[in-house]
C-alpha cells in the first residue's frame, strides 16, 4: 500500500503555479518535508487533506482518491497546521474533544479519546486548564493532542517544533518517534529544521518552486560521496591542502578539517601517498559523512543548475 500518491498535481493560486505537475509515491513511514519558503509545502499538505483542489491531477492517500472519497481520507489524517491555532478560551480537554467530535466521534467516546491523548502529550495534569494560559510548548502539545485524538493512520505536521526551547523541541521530537510505534500511524513532517528530519525521519521529500526535487529514503540522499573524504593532519592545515591540491585533489577547508575530492579512480590511500611523499604527518582520513543540511543544498544547487541549462539551450 502506498502512503501517498500523487499524479501529474498542478495548483495554481491565480496566475502562480504553487505545485507544477507532482507526481511522487511513498511507502507508510516517517517523511521529512522540506522545501524554502514559498516552495508548496503547506499547499501540498493541504491537497493530501483535500483543504485544496488541485488544477490538474490525482492525489491518493492510503490509497483512497483524495477527490472522490474526501470524508473518508479527512477522516484517517491527523493535521497539525502551522502557527498558533488554537482557541483561547477553552480547556485543553475541550479543545481536544471538540477536535474528536469534528472527526466524527460521538461525544462521549471523543471526551474519552482526549483525556488518553493529553496524558499521552504530557498534558494529563493541565487539561482543565485554558489553553489561553499555556506556554507555547504546551499549546504545542495542545495542537498535537488535537490531531491525534481521531487515531489517525497518518498525521500531518506543519513545524511542530517552532518556538519551542531544546528540552521541548527533544520532548516533541520523541513524541513524533514514538507515535508511529505506538499506532502505526505514519508521519509527515514539514519543518526548516532539518536536523529535526534526521532525527525523526527514514524518508524525504524535497521541493522547491513547486517542484518534486526528491522523493525516497532518506539513507541515500545523506550517503558518502564517492571519492570524498575527510582528513585533519597533524600541523598546520594549510600546507597538508597545498600538498594535496599538488596532486591532483579538490580540497576545500573547514577550520582543522580538510574536505579532499581524490582524482577519479583512487581512494584514500592516495590521500595517505600524497602526504607521506610531502613529508606530512594524517592523523585522520574518512569517507565523508553528509549532514541532510548539506544533502537538501546539494539537492537544491543541483536544480538551479539544471534549470539554468535548460532555460540556455
Ligand atoms: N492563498 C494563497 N493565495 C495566493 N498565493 C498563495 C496562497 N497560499 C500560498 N500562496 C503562494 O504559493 C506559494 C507556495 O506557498 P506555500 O505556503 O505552499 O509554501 P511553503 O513551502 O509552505 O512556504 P513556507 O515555508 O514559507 O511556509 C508561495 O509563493 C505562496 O506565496
Amino acid at each position: 500500500m502506498a502512503l501517498i500518491e500523487l499524479e501529474g498535481v498542478e495548483k495554481r493560486y491565480g496566475e502562480l503555479r504553487a505545485l507544477k505537475g507532482v507526481t511522487l509515491k511513498l511507502e507508510p513511514g516517517r517523511i521529512g518535508l522540506l522545501g524554502p519558503n514559498g516552495a508548496g509545502k503547506s499547499t501540498l499538505l493541504k491537497t493530501l487533506l483535500g483543504l485544496l483542489t488541485p488544477d490538474h491531477g490525482s492525489v491518493k492517500v492510503l490509497d483512497l482518491d483524495v477527490a472522490r472519497s474526501p470524508f473518508e481520507v479527512r477522516a484517517r489524517i491527523g493535521y497539525m497546521p502551522e502557527g498558533d491555532s488554537v482557541i483561547p478560551e477553552l480547556t485543553a480537554l475541550q479543545f481536544t474533544s471538540l477536535a474528536g467530535e469534528l472527526c466524527g466521534l460521538p461525544k462521549r467516546e471523543a471526551i474519552g479519546r482526549a483525556h488518553q491523548v493529553l496524558h499521552y502529550v504530557g498534558l494529563g495534569e493541565a487539561r482543565y486548564r485554558k489553553l489561553g494560559s499555556f506556554s507555547t510548548g504546551m499549546r504545542q502539545r495542545a495542537r498535537l493532542a488535537q490531531a491525534l485524538v481521531g487515531d489517525p493512520k497518518l498525521l500531518l505536521l506543519d513545524e511542530p517544533t517552532s518556538g519551542l526551547d531544546p528540552r521541548g523541541r527533544d520532548e516533541m521530537l520523541a513524541l513524533i518517534v514514538d507515535i508511529p510505534q505506538r499506532t502505526g500511524a505514519s508521519v509527515i513532517l514539514s519543518t526548516h529544521i532539518l536536523p529535526d528530519v534526521e532525527k525523526t525521519c527514514d524518508q524525504v521529500m524535497v521541493i522547491a518552486g513547486g517542484e518534486v526535487l526528491y522523493a525516497g529514503a532518506l539513507a541515500p540522499l545523506v550517503a558518502s560521496e564517492e571519492g570524498v573524504f575527510e582528513v585533519r593532519g597533524k600541523g598546520e592545515p594549510d600546507s597538508l591542502k597545498t600538498a594535496l591540491e599538488v596532486g591532483g585533489c579538490v580540497v576545500t577547508r573547514d577550520g582543522s578539517t580538510l574536505e579532499v575530492r581524490v582524482p577519479s579512480g583512487k581512494d584514500a590511500r592516495f590521500i595517505l601517498e600524497l602526504a607521506i611523499t610531502s613529508g606530512q604527518q594524517v592523523r585522520h582520513v574518512a569517507p565523508l559523512t553528509k549532514t541532510l543540511e548539506r544533502a537538501f543544498i546539494q539537492t537544491l544547487e543541483k536544480a538551479g543548475a539544471a534549470a539554468a541549462e535548460g532555460a540556455s539551450a
